[in-house]
């Protein structure tokens, strides 16, 4: 494996950058995860807004620097909201994340990602399980939570990058990004992550605030957020006791990380 360079900007710079925004980033998010999302945005640096019924989720996306779309607490309302904020954002050249939770699960779920999936993210951001499946393999998925290694979703991550144009992150105990040429390994985090819920939900909401200041570069955007996660979460576990003690001082890591200590901590190599 080598390291991997960064030509342009380190995360910790895209991070600065992104502090320095303050980018106003739109989320059509589930239920469980509208809270400690937008808390994981404003720790981090962002500004977030849960905009999602129709009425109003396609004239919000005008205003927003990037959107977001979550299906994991899916009806005919947040579709229509979705795909009309989906629309706008590509009309306006605005980047926006797929996070398709559980997509496999239903025949409606599998019904709207395909429709979604033709207003064409600039990034997907699943568990392994999701992204095996979203590319048509068979899946070990149990509703929400993976069933599946990171590792057993690089090849599908890739043919899906390349069959889409966009960019794909798996996450998982590893995480993976491919824009199906380049790609990316993210290590760290803790095993205490995947036992709070709507963690990789809240990390799609950030991907969206990166991509928001770097949409000409959602590879690179990804793997800063992937990396923030990844340092914040990690440090978190070595203080926290349990789940519950994890997430409160999650948010405090994500808000103290300067990108100098981002780009000291984070684990990333090529793949
Ligand atoms: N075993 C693990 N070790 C280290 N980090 C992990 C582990 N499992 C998940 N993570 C991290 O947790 C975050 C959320 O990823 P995860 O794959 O759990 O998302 P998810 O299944 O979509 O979660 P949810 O549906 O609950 O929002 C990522 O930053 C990922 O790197
Ligand atoms: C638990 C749960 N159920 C639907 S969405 C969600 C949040 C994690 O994906
Ligand atoms: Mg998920």
């Amino acid at each position: 494996m080598q390291t991997i360079s960064f030509p342009g900007e380190t995360p910790g710079q895209l991070l600065a950058a992104m502090r320095a925004q303050n980018p106003l980033v739109q989320n059509i998010t589930n239920f469980v995860a509208m809270n400690i999302a937008a808390n994981v945005m404003l720790a981090a640096g962002a500004s977030p807004a849960m905009v999602h019924t129709q009425e109003e989720a396609g004239e919000f996306a005008r205003i927003a620097s990037a959107l977001t779309v979550n299906i994991g607490t899916l009806s005919p309302d947040f579709l229509m909201g979705m795909k009309e904020a989906a629309k706008a954002a590509g009309e306006t050249g605005k980047p926006w994340i797929l996070d398709p939770v559980a997509h496999f699960a239903t025949g409606y779920r599998r019904a709207a990602t395909a429709e979604l999936m033709e207003l064409k993210p600039a990034i997907i951001r699943g568990n392994a399980s999701e992204i095996i499946a979203l590319a048509g393999s068979r899946s070990s998925g149990h509703g929400v939570d993976s069933g599946d290694p990171t590792e057993a979703a690089e090849g599908s991550a890739t043919a899906l990058a390349r069959q889409s144009s966009a960019v794909v992150a798996v996450t998982g105990e590893v995480d993976f990004v491919t824009d199906g040429h380049r790609s990316a390994r993210i290590m760290g985090g803790s095993d205490l992550m995947p036992r709070v819920t709507a963690l990789g939900c809240s990390l799609t909401c950030l991907v969206g605030a990166f991509a928001a200041t770097r949409p000409e570069k959602p590879f690179e955007a990804t793997v800063a957020a992937l990396a923030m996660f990844a340092v914040a979460g990690g440090q978190a576990a070595a203080e926290a006791s349990g789940p519950g003690s994890f997430s409160p001082v999650f948010l405090d890591r994500l808000a103290a990380l300067s990108p100098e200590a981002l780009d000291a901590e984070a684990r990333i190599t090529g793949a």
